[in-house]
């Protein structure tokens, strides 16, 4: 286990330059274990991300008899497939705050029923999951609350599945429908299986990562757009082999925006252009502001190209890369607005309400909406101890405020209970300070 202290200064930096081998995705690692696991055949995982959440997903599935092993002290893993199943009918499962975890494994245990219970930390206990509740009752399953309704803890039991045919509200989460989606084939023996989008899809892109990922294990979803999504009779998952994680285009997102504040040239190694994660797009907001982006294969690299330029944008397909957007923004030359980021106050902490604050200590002037923010840079930033909420994101895009932008100098950063970056990226402040520039 990593060591941390209890708060990190951050001594402001003239210059970042260099190359980052990035972590491996945190939404592609976690939905690679579970298809894994129930799929037929056994499934070599390359270089999954080793942090809490997928901890807490390879934990989950052990207890619930699912064999894995780690190879040596590598981050490559062998899954022994389930064949369609999950072994052990009744567990008691810690899904600490991911939600990549407990959404999909709700589904997948409903459908299978059993007796199951589901918690996590407190935070995760305050994050909505009634509308994936929702659907799964609504067609016979038996999730119960055994706290406040419409949020974990659940008791999942027996039910009896009487319709094929679910609806799904998509505008709080986009993890509810990859949850029904993942779960489709363990209830499509005889009859297919249609997913019905009631009102606004939110996060899109991630829902085609899970397509993209059940594709890879032999499930070809039928779609209709964004408002119907039908897995043919006679689905099941079988394993492709051999599998690699992507490395991980959220985390990806401190670096670039780093370069691109800073001089660079900043290279992040593991994601380029051929991802199937929507947050590489992310580099297209620095390009609005005025950065310099060059893609490869597998290989993302930005510049600075002088002072940034503020941007107004709908951030609604990049929710966790848009925060990076937000600290960026103090490098602006004017204000900047993040829109349609409404799923933030839902996240790991009331995101909106989080930013706008700590932003605010830097001297940054906030105007915080309903699902909006809008962020007007200071002549100069204040030095500041950022609290981080328990919310790796949080940790990470702050440590951009102790950058040197072309117009506004850095300023000594103090981040908060840094070892919540332990969620998806336990040593991104090692990686952080391998960027910095010793002139
Ligand atoms: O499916 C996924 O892997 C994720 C979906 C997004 O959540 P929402 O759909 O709740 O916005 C994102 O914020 C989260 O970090 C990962
Ligand atoms: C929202 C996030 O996590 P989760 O997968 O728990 O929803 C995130 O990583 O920013």
């Amino acid at each position: 286990m990593k060591k941390y202290p209890h708060y990190l200064d951050l001594q402001p930096a003239r210059r970042v330059q260099g190359a980052v081998r990035l972590p491996g995705s945190k939404s592609i690692s976690n939905r690679t274990l579970l298809l894994a696991a129930l799929a037929q055949g056994d499934t070599d995982i390359r270089e999954l991300l080793a942090s809490d959440d997928t901890h807490v997903m390879l934990m989950a599935l052990q207890k619930l008899g699912v064999r894995w092993e780690q190879k040596g002290a590598s981050q490559d893993y062998l899954v022994h497939g389930a064949g369609g199943t999950l072994p052990v009918h009744s567990a008691d499962l810690f899904m600490g705050n991911a939600g990549t975890a407990i959404r999909p494994l709700t589904a997948a245990l409903a459908v299978m029923g059993g007796d199951y219970t589901l918690h996590g930390v407190a935070r995760m206990h305050e994050r909505p999951i009634g509308d994936l509740v929702d659907a799964l009752n609504g067609i016979g399953c038996r999730i119960d609350y055994t706290g406040e309704p419409g949020f974990p803890p659940l008791h999942i039991q027996r039910g009896h599945i009487a319709d094929r045919r679910l609806k799904v509200r998509g505008n709080v989460s986009s993890q509810y429908l990859t949850a029904l989606l993942m779960a489709a084939p363990l209830m499509a023996k005889e009859q297919a299986v249609t997913i019905e989008v009631i009102g606004e899809l939110i996060s899109k892109p991630y829902i085609e990562i899970t397509l993209n990922l059940m594709q890879r294990f032999g499930v070809e979803v039928v779609r209709d757009g964004w408002s119907a999504f039908t897995v043919p009779a006679g689905s099941r998952y079988a394993s492709p082999g051999a599998i690699h994680v992507e490395g991980d285009a959220s985390s990806a997102s401190y670096f670039l925006a780093a370069g691109a504040i800073a001089g660079g040239p900043v290279r992040v190694e593991g994601v380029g252009r051929d991802s199937i994660q929507g947050d590489v797009r992310f580099v297209d907001a620095l390009r609005q502001m005025g950065a310099d982006i060059s893609l490869g294969d597998n290989w993302i690299e930005a510049r600075s190209t002088g002072a940034l330029k503020a941007i107004d944008a709908d951030f609604n397909h990049i929710p966790d890369a848009a925060m990076t957007v937000a600290v960026a923004a103090l490098y602006a030359d004017g204000t900047s607005t993040l829109r349609n980021i409404g799923s933030w106050r839902v996240k790991e902490t009331d995101r909106i309400a989080a930013m706008a604050t700590e932003l605010r200590k830097l001297g940054a002037a906030v105007e915080e909406g309903a699902d909006y923010l809008r962020v007007t840079p200071p002549e100069r930033l204040q030095p500041a101890a950022i609290d981080t909420y328990d919310d790796h994101r949080m940790a990470m895009c702050f440590s951009l405020a102790s950058l040197d932008g072309a117009i506004r100098a850095g300023t000594t950063v103090r981040i908060n209970d840094p070892k919540c970056v332990a969620k998806t990226f336990p040593d991104y402040f090692d990686a952080f300070a391998g960027i910095i520039g010793r002139s």
